[in-house]
């Protein structure tokens, strides 16, 4: 396996909880397990303390204030964005909030419908279940939700065959806080049954630096502001990206310096650790090279592009793909990706007189998985 080899996305992780990445990526945006338990010291545990997401923050803010005057729980909430971006940290957050214990789940951890009725029935009033990749979350599984966030009753099976009886059973009022980062795999009755959704969006340089400062007070790091700009720059909009970059930094910071993070360590350190100026690591760069050099800026089957750079086409079509796009480096088009004006200026290469050969193309097909984009392989 190639240290490129970032082996499968979250969703076809199969059962069970997505597990580390070994690889070496600076600038992935998911997490491992080791990760996770690092990330965990670094969470905001108020929302005072949550950086960014401005929309969200506030509305979810009138939806717990709301609540608390009542006296009851608060509408289901459902966190859709982006892997790093804070929907975990929300989740746990809304508990502290309304000053109640939080369940954590997740949906590839709950195979049978049984599990998730004895979680249900465990639960105290007002409790906050969380399940976390809630769109994975099995058919019978979920069919038990709808009635237990509706009614607060799960129906409990009893026998089997025709013989079998339902027998429903009451529950503790409590809140669902789901988490996805594919909402469009979310059935309908199931979103629908949610009555807070909150769509988190990439966040700017601003409340990264905001994000990295209030990492660095907490890791007792000595941070200059121009310092903190360089490693929000290549963070990709993406906290623990951020988080991330700054703990590598740091460790470059202590062994090669004083242990401050100034401008010119982060800039040597992300030099090292192969981030460029705008976040893109090593396997980005030869994808677009290889756009730009070998196939004259596309248009080129992502098939194509992936044998030029010796890696599996799901990998360049969702670990590479989905930044780039976002980036305005590279176009995905019907007749194959096609690198933009600004993928040619990123690379130091003159942009090929009469423009790049951007026709027709949609630039913004969504990486779903389905493989639409692939149908247009050479
Ligand atoms: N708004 C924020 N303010 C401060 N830190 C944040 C914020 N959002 C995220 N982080 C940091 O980024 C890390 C990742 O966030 P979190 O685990 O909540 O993301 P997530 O959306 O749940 O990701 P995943 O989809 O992989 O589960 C956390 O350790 C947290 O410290
Ligand atoms: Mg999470």
């Amino acid at each position: 396996m190639s240290s490129f080899d970032r082996g499968l996305s979250a969703a076809d992780a199969g059962p069970g909880r997505y597990t580390a990445p070994d690889w070496d990526d600076a600038v992935d945006p998911r997490a491992g397990d080791e990760e996770r338990v690092v990330e965990s010291a670094l969470r905001p545990n108020s929302l005072a303390d949550f950086i960014g997401q401005p929309k969200v923050a506030r509305q979810l803010d009138l939806v717990l204030e709301g609540a608390k005057r009542r006296g009851r729980p608060p509408d289901h909430v459902l966190l859709s964005g982006p892997p790093g971006l804070g929907k975990t940290s929300l989740a746990l957050i809304i508990g502290s909030e309304l000053g109640t214990a939080v369940k954590i789940t997740s949906g590839p951890a709950i195979e049978r419908s049984g599990d998730l009725a004895a979680m249900l029935s465990n639960l105290s009033p007002g409790d906050v279940l969380f399940i976390d990749e809630i769109h994975r979350i099995a058919r019978p599984a979920e069919e038990l939700l709808y009635m237990a966030m509706e009614d607060f009753r799960v129906d409990v099976v009893v026998g089997k065959g025709p013989g079998a009886t339902a027998i429903p059973l009451e529950i503790n009022p409590f809140t669902l806080v789901g988490a996805t980062t594919r909402a469009g795999l979310l059935t309908g009755p199931l979103r629908d049954r949610f009555g807070f959704v909150g769509q988190m969006e990439f966040y700017d340089t601003t409340d990264l630096q905001k994000v990295i400062a209030r990492s660095a007070d907490l890791l007792g790091v000595e941070l200059t502001a121009d310092g903190s700009a360089e490693i929000a720059g290549r963070s990709r909009g993406t906290p623990r990206i951020a988080n991330r970059l700054l703990r590598r930094v740091r460790d470059f910071a202590e062994v090669k310096a004083d242990g401050r993070v100034t401008l010119e360590v982060a800039r040597a350190a992300l030099a090292l650790y192969d981030v460029d100026d705008l976040g893109l690591d090593r396997l980005d760069r030869s994808v677009l090279d290889a756009l730009v050099t070998k196939f004259g800026g596309g248009p080129v089957g992502v098939a194509t592009l992936a044998v030029a750079v010796g890696e599996e086409p799901h990998t360049v079509e969702e670990v590479c793909e989905p930044f780039l796009v976002r980036a305005g480096l590279l176009a995905r088009t019907p007749r194959g990706r096609v690198a933009t004006e600004a993928a040619f200026r990123h690379l130091g290469h003159a942009v090929p007189r009469g423009g790049v050969p951007l026709s027709g193309g949609t630039g913004d097909r969504p990486s779903d998985g389905s493989g639409t984009s692939t149908l247009f392989d050479a």
